[in-house]
């Protein structure tokens, strides 16, 4: 089985993908981490060096590498993984997709400490900048976010919630 997790930066995919593999006893992989891996430089580094044109295309590639390398998968992907270069369309037909939907207000407490190392958040200087660029970002791909075929929202993503809600989405489909 392949389990995707998406959502918003500070969601809780690394986090909540992290407990799904060892509960399932499945290999966890990152889709930032492994991009960093192949790359030998930090997502901000490669951001900084090449644009962001070239991480989506970096991110595209890799998405589809892992896929044909892992049968057995979860998968935390980066925030804007289902909106380029139709990964949203392979996280479909090759897996299950979970969106994790956390409030904004929430979000901004998350990042509120790491959002200058994020390249797409790093100019925002105050915590009213950071809700509105994460407003904007939200409202902008949250047609792509609601493709998945299952979601759960803020404190209920738990391990055990979304065990449920896999098992709910297995026998009915
Ligand atoms: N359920 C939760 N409740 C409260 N804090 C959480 C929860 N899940 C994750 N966090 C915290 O929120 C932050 C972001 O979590 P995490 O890195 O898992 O998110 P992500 O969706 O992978 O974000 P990124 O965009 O950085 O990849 C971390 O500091 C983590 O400890
Ligand atoms: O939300 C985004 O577009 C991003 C989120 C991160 O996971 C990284 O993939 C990168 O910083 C871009
Ligand atoms: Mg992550």
């Amino acid at each position: 089985m392949r389990l995707y997790l998406i959502g918003m930066p500070g969601a809780g995919k690394t986090t909540l993908g992290r407990a799904l593999a060892v509960a399932y006893e499945l290999p966890f992989r990152d889709l930032d981490q492994e991009i960093v891996r192949r790359e030998q430089r930090s997502v901000a580094d490669i951001f900084a060096a090449e644009g962001e044109a070239y991480f989506r295309q970096r991110e595209a590639t890799v998405l589809r590498d892992l896929v044909a390398e892992l049968p057995d998968l979860v998968l935390a992907t980066g925030g804007g993984t289902p909106c380029f270069h139709q990964n949203a369309e392979v996280l479909l037909e090759t897996g299950t997709t979970l969106y994790l939907h956390v409030p904004v207000e929430e979000l901004v407490r998350r990042l509120q400490r790491g959002a200058a190392t994020r390249p797409l958040l790093a100019e925002t200087s105050s915590s009213e900048a950071l809700e509105k660029r994460l407003r904007e970002t939200l409202a902008a791909r949250e047609q792509f976010y609601s493709r998945a075929p299952l979601r759960c929202s803020g404190s209920s993503c738990t391990v055990a919630a979304v065990q449920r809600l896999l098992e709910q989405y297995r026998t009915s489909s």
